[in-house]
């Protein structure tokens, strides 16, 4: 009795106290989307009603022309968010003014979780910046020349794969599968310095367990709910991202690796390679890049690279098997191209539209988050309201989903065509610069960007030199994305057919 009863006194002082947190905005004078109780703004996620893409674009739609917006954070403290609609705040935040907007909300302890709270993503202030100098390196326009021949042996590799199925297997080809088995691979090599055949060797260990330390479909994204929102809960349960079987294997890998390299004196042109090199050079660092720290940025490559990678190759080779002007289009590119070469890649005008055009419309991150580390004062949201004083531990959203389909900076924003993006370069004006959110913005922006890049480029050369992508009755038409989690995954799944060219 006496239990509940201070059960019921507890819950009624955190309703009081909610109840004032979820007046802030109201009280600010700023235009938000409403709140509740423990579930803030994100009620339709939690109930699984919508996708998170399209709650972040009903708030971004509570005002058609506030500079910035409210919404509140999931929780017993329905912490406020700021909303970000106007590309010159967007800018002046996260480049501007990045000093007080450096870091994300922190998911996870990383005495709890040191594979998935020690990685270049999660890590915050000096700690941050010293891995970011340290890891850029790897992914300079030269290291990418260099990685050219392995990624293309990749995807030669896996298109070979492709044409060795039987005709009723092409005819309904999981690309998920197909893709996620490539971008491992990729990964492992030019990661990690392993050859991997994950086609030919399905249940190798490094897929396996790759697979399941990213699976962001089934327990993962409730994972990513609780470590947001309540990271004091996982940290009680001792939740963690990446279980230890997966940590192990990696830890112990990457150990080994480091270890044959040593005696052996080999050096090779990998991630790996270039933390060993800077292991002790700055005593005064705060990275001691042991091996659980560098495993935890090696392992980054999965969490970043793997299932990110090969979405977007699925929403590229849907897009083109339901718009066959596109395929069209881009195979004559290649056609003329002939020879796939490092410069070929990088000079094709209608592939890199194709591309940009996919992290459009599929924006993978549906908003971008920082945290406000330093007081910060808001220029008002709209003419004659007052300027907003946030305080450090705010959370700041940059819409990306919702920037990409809003009409008044992309016309017919549902419809796929690339053709908008012919003309403008990949360095583009300043607007621009602000309204394709594809792979973030400012220096945090995603350091994976020329990878990822490269080997979506090389992926679709190859195969369109081969295969005509068409859509089969699994084809998801429309394409719908799944409630039941956080990535860009259709409703029934990734199906398609791919036909070899000759045959047609
Ligand atoms: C198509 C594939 C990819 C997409 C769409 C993508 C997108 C993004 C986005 C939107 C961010 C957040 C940026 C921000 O907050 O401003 C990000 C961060 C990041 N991505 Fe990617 N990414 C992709 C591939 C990769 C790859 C291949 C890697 C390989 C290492 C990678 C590693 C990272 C890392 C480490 C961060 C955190 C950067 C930091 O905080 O300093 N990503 N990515």
């Amino acid at each position: 009795m006496l239990v509940l009863a201070l059960a019921i006194v507890v819950l009624a002082l955190l309703y009081t106290y909610s109840h004032r947190r979820l007046s802030y905005f109201e009280r600010a004078g700023v235009p938000h989307a409403p709140g509740w109780f423990l579930v803030g703004s994100l009620k339709d996620l939690c109930l699984r009603r919508k996708h998170l893409g399209q709650v972040v674009r009903d708030f971004y739609n509570v005002h058609p022309r506030a500079r910035y917006v409210g919404a509140y954070d999931l929780g017993p403290r329905n912490g406020p968010i700021i909303v970000l609609r106007d590309p010159e705040l967007i800018k002046s935040l996260a480049i501007k003014h990045f000093d007080r907007f450096c870091d994300r909300k922190a998911f996870l302890d990383p005495e709890v979780d040191p594979l998935f709270a020690g990685n270049l993503f999660s890590i915050r202030g000096d700690k941050w910046r010293e891995a970011r100098n340290l890891l850029s390196p790897a992914f300079t326009a030269s290291k990418m020349r260099l990685m050219f021949a392995a990624m293309r042996d990749c995807c030669v590799a896996c298109v070979d794969h492709v044409a060795r199925l039987s005709e009723a297997e092409r005819l309904r080809i999981d690309t998920k599968d197909v893709f996620t088995r490539l971008t491992n691979d990729t990964i492992a090599r030019c990661a990690f310095g392993l050859k991997v055949d994950s086609l030919k060797e399905p249940d190798n260990q490094f897929y396996v367990l790759g697979r399941k330390g990213t699976d962001f479909n089934k327990f993962m994204s409730a994972k990513f709910a609780l470590g947001s929102f309540f990271p004091g809960v996982m940290k009680l349960l001792d939740v963690k991202f990446v279980e230890d079987d997966v940590g192990d294997f990696f830890k112990n890998l990457i150990a080994d690796t480091i270890r044959t390299r040593e005696e052996q004196g080999v050096k090779c042109p990998d991630m790996l390679q270039l933390m060993m090199d800077a292991r002790g050079k700055d005593q005064k660092s705060h990275l001691e890049l042991d091996i659980t720290e560098m495993t935890a940025h090696a392992f980054l490559f999965f969490f970043g690279g793997f299932d990110t990678t090969s979405t977007q190759m699925c929403v590229i080779a849907h897009e083109l098997a339901v718009n066959l002007d596109v395929q069209r289009k881009l195979r004559d590119e290649i056609d003329a191209v002939g020879q796939l070469t490092y410069e070929a890649i990088n000079s094709m005008p209608y592939l890199d539209a194709v591309f940009r055009e996919s992290l459009r419309k599929h924006t993978q991150f549906n908003f971008l988050d920082r945290i406000c580390t330093k007081s910060f004062e808001l220029p008002p949201t709209l003419p004659g309201a007052k300027p907003l004083i946030i305080q450090p531990g705010t959370n700041v959203w940059i819409p990306a989903t919702a920037i990409h389909r809003d009409p008044s900076y992309f016309e017919n924003p549902d419809r796929f065509d690339p053709d908008r993006f012919l003309g403008k370069t990949t360095t583009t004006s300043d607007n621009d610069y602000a309204v394709n959110l594809g792979f973030g913005i400012g220096p945090r922006a995603c350091i994976g960007q020329r990878f990822a890049t490269m080997e979506i480029k090389i992926l679709l050369f190859v195969l369109l030199s081969k295969f005509e992508l068409r859509a089969n009755e699994k084809t998801p038409q429309p394409y719908v994305y799944s409630t039941k989690t956080i990535t860009l995954l259709p409703e029934g799944g990734y199906s398609l057919s791919m036909i070899p060219r000759q045959l047609n």
